[in-house]
């Protein structure tokens, strides 16, 4: 997150941080007890290792009361997403037990009315990506309010010129905005995610490549279909 600042530690209790090897790679969300949502882009340098999925955390490193790594179970991109484009950039984890729920490990809904947020309204996006263009990184979880541009305006040849589809969504990058790191985490409006992070330009600060987001309403068969099959 650049421009951002410290989030209150815990209040954001839906937060997963994806990790590898004990390092943070992606953000994410819990979107059921035994289900984390994330970007599918986030595999890309993983190969077909399995993340380990940190829940309760607000330090990355430091001993915190409900801070748990849990193991993956499965891994389901969403059958769309490639690494050519920004389209259906989301990815379902199947944690390998459900998480255990308590004050700092909550599930965060996430938006299933399939209408657009509208422009200039302020959403809020957290994670533990990069807060510096030296690409310092945070060890507590940081967060910022962004704006939302409308598709338009996102659209402009002089910004993300015609790719930002239906199932796509934009915020304000003047300064604060997202970054590496922070894809796969949610944009949160309202007390309800409508988005998923997606690095699209992977650019980060510049006015003129705003954040993209994978709008979530236009997916909620496809949620729900996963975890309903795994689930058994
Ligand atoms: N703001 C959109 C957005 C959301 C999520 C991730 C991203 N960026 C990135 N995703 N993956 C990346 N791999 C390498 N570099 C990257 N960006 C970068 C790094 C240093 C300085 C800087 O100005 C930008 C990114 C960008």
């Amino acid at each position: 997150i650049l421009g951002g600042y410290e989030a209150r530690p815990h209040l954001k209790p839906f937060m997963a941080s994806l990790q590898l090897d004990g390092q943070h790679v992606c953000g994410g969300f819990l979107v059921a007890e035994q289900w984390v949502l994330s970007a599918a882009h986030c595999t890309e340098e993983t190969g077909d290792k399995l993340f380990q999925v940190l829940l309760g955390a607000h330090s990355l490193t430091e001993q915190e009361p409900h801070k748990r790594l849990y193991r993956v179970r499965a891994q389901f991109p969403h059958p769309g997403s490639n690494k050519h484009n920004n389209k259906d950039d989301l990815l379902l984890l199947q944690l390998e037990e459900k998480a255990e729920l308590n004050a700092d490990v909550q599930v965060l809904p996430f938006q299933r009315e399939d209408r657009d947020v509208a422009p200039d309204t302020v959403c809020e996006v957290a994670g533990w990506g990069i807060t510096s263009h030296s690409g310092r990184r945070p060890d507590r979880l940081q967060q910022v309010e962004r704006p939302v541009i409308s598709r338009d305006v996102c659209n402009h040849r002089t910004r993300h010129d015609g790719t930002i589809t239906n199932n796509m969504m934009c915020t304000d990058s003047r300064r604060k905005d997202t970054c590496k790191g922070d894809s796969g985490g949610p944009l949160v409006c309202g007390g309800v995610a409508e988005g998923v992070v997606t690095a699209g330009s992977r650019v980060c600060g510049n006015y003129k490549k705003p954040a993209i987001y994978t709008r979530l309403a236009p997916y909620a068969a496809w949620i729900d279909g996963v975890m309903a099959s795994a689930d058994g």
